[in-house]
């Protein structure tokens, strides 16, 4: 006699098969369903045509991410040979030519079947404000090349135009934040800094700043569902290259043949001409005159009489508002972490100085060591920098330092909520990625609304309630099967 299995009745075998292919179907439309498609992306390029030079900039982001709301990282950049747009003033079409390399590498980089979609833009700063101010004409006229040159592209041209100065500094501030994170969870800002080569930036987001006090410093955002009242100021004239024409004006005002400058290293000494050095708006008014065609620029070394020389390059005289950081400009108590890039990256970290826990008398100290180190040793030890930047990082690095401290009015406590960056998780920091997140949209202005459980738990508990279904149904089936009875049955 052997006792049958009642589970082994022909019913409870189809009705557990069926179950079980239930189940399994549910499973895999259910993953199926939600499975993250094939990734493909979309693509923008962005040329920050620089007072110094011209970069491109391709930025990338998952196509299938509803409202463009997927993450954007630089794909790649491209550094334009020779100078800024605004120096081909005398041959506008060789500022078009000059973009082609890098818009046949963008072409390259961008897959063919997306360039059609892809947006280009070209945003112009400070180099060509300058021109723009100098002559209206001229820049006209580098413009219609550059947009000429970019047309041609197979990319989706939308224009090449002159940005504010405030347009700068803000989209400077967005980048910064969207590459932090901040923007979209909502936390506290970060300050952005921007020394270029014609004008500066600062931004930055205070407590004690609605706007209402000197209304054109302000900028108002709703992104991700939060209001943000934003300080930011430009100062034109007074990036690193400006500001070093400005403190050379100051000393040449009687028109010497030699000058003997503390903010160049001992030994150095180059001949320059005074019509280059009074080539620009920032200092043409101030042209000496009668002064020789060239002067012998010497280097003495010595960072006291440098900042000296360095701080008369800012007003502090005047401030109609309740308080200003120089030439009569408003600013708001400062608050932190503040984000400091592009040269002011570039000399801190030729320096050795990124590091911002070290307190500011040690960096004093160490510049003061580094002015007076002779030019010989200077061009010895750096054989493959480029001989125009070492002979002003004694000069830039002072000018920094007294930026910062003198005119924005950051202490020796707060000199150390300033990070000196370049990338941030492999985007450059600077204006060009906010700028374009704000051409396409691609901030909302109310945070999205995301599904309320992640792929994983989605697809979990999909199969948790189906087997849970399953087993309820054999439970409540059972008193219906023919055989289920707890007596023996004679075999
Ligand atoms: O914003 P504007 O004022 O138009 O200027 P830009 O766009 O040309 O300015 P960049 O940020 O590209 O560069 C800022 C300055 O840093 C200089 N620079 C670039 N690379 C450098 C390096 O490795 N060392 C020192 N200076 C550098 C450059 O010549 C500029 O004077």
């Amino acid at each position: 006699m052997k006792e049958k299995n009642p589970w082994h009745t022909p019913v409870t075998i189809i009705i557990t098969v069926i179950g079980v292919i239930a189940i399994v179907a549910l499973v895999t439309v259910a993953v199926l369903q939600n499975m993250p498609l094939l990734q493909k992306y979309k693509y923008g390029i962005v040329l920050d045509a620089g007072s110094s030079h011209t970069s491109l900039y391709i930025y990338e982001w998952p196509a299938e991410k509803d409202n463009n709301t997927g993450r954007v990282e630089q794909k790649h950049s491209c550094t334009v040979d020779g100078p800024g747009i605004s120096s081909y003033a005398s041959a506008p079409p060789k500022a078009g030519e000059s973009l082609r390399a890098c818009m046949r590498e963008a072409e390259e980089w961008v897959p063919k079947k997306r360039h059609h979609e892809t947006p280009l833009y070209l945003g112009a700063t400070a180099g060509m404000r300058l021109l723009d101010m100098e002559n209206k004409v001229v820049s006209d006229k580098v413009f219609e090349a550059v947009k000429g040159a970019l047309e041609k592209s197979p990319f989706s041209y939308q224009g090449a135009r002159l940005l504010k100065g405030q347009e700068e500094g803000a989209f400077g501030w967005v980048t910064v934040n969207y590459l932090d994170d901040r923007l979209k969870q909502g936390l506290e800002t970060t300050g952005a800094l921007d020394l270029g080569g014609a004008s500066t930036q600062i931004s930055f987001v205070s407590d004690n700043y609605d706007g209402s006090e000197s209304p054109s410093n302000s900028v108002t955002f709703r992104l991700y569902g939060n209001d943000y009242t934003l300080y930011t100021h430009s100062f034109l004239c007074y990036g690193k290259d400006q500001a070093q024409r400005i403190r050379l004006a100051e000393h040449t005002q009687s028109g010497p043949k030699i000058v003997a400058d503390p903010c160049s290293h001992p030994g150095y000494s180059e001949t320059k001409k005074y019509s280059v050095l009074y080539d620009s708006p920032c200092v043409s008014d101030r042209k000496p005159q009668g002064a020789p065609e060239t002067f012998d620029h010497t280097g003495t070394g010595n960072f006291q009489e440098c900042q000296e020389v360095v701080k008369k390059v800012f007003n502090f005289t005047k401030c109609k508002y309740s308080q200003c950081s120089f030439n009569g400009v408003f600013q708001p108590i400062l608050q932190g972490p503040f984000g400091a890039f592009s040269a002011y990256y570039f000399v801190m970290d030729f320096l050795n100085l990124t590091d911002t826990s070290i307190t500011l008398e040690d960096v004093k100290e160490k510049l003061k060591l580094y002015c007076a180190t002779p030019w010989s040793q200077i061009v010895q030890q750096h054989p493959k920098t480029k001989p125009k930047y070492l002979a002003e990082y004694c000069f830039s690095g002072t000018y920094i330092l007294t930026l910062l401290i003198d005119g924005y009015n950051f202490t020796s406590v707060s000199y150390s909520d300033i990070r000196f960056i370049k990338k941030i998780k492999g985007s450059d920091a600077g204006w060009t990625l906010g700028y374009m997140l704000n051409l396409t949209n691609m901030i909302p202005a109310e945070a999205p609304d995301t599904p309320p459980l992640p792929y994983a738990g989605y697809v979990s508990i999909v199969t948790i309630i189906a087997v849970l279904i399953f087993i309820l149904f054999l439970v409540s089936v059972r008193p219906l099967w023919p055989h289920c009875s707890k007596q023996q049955q004679i075999v």
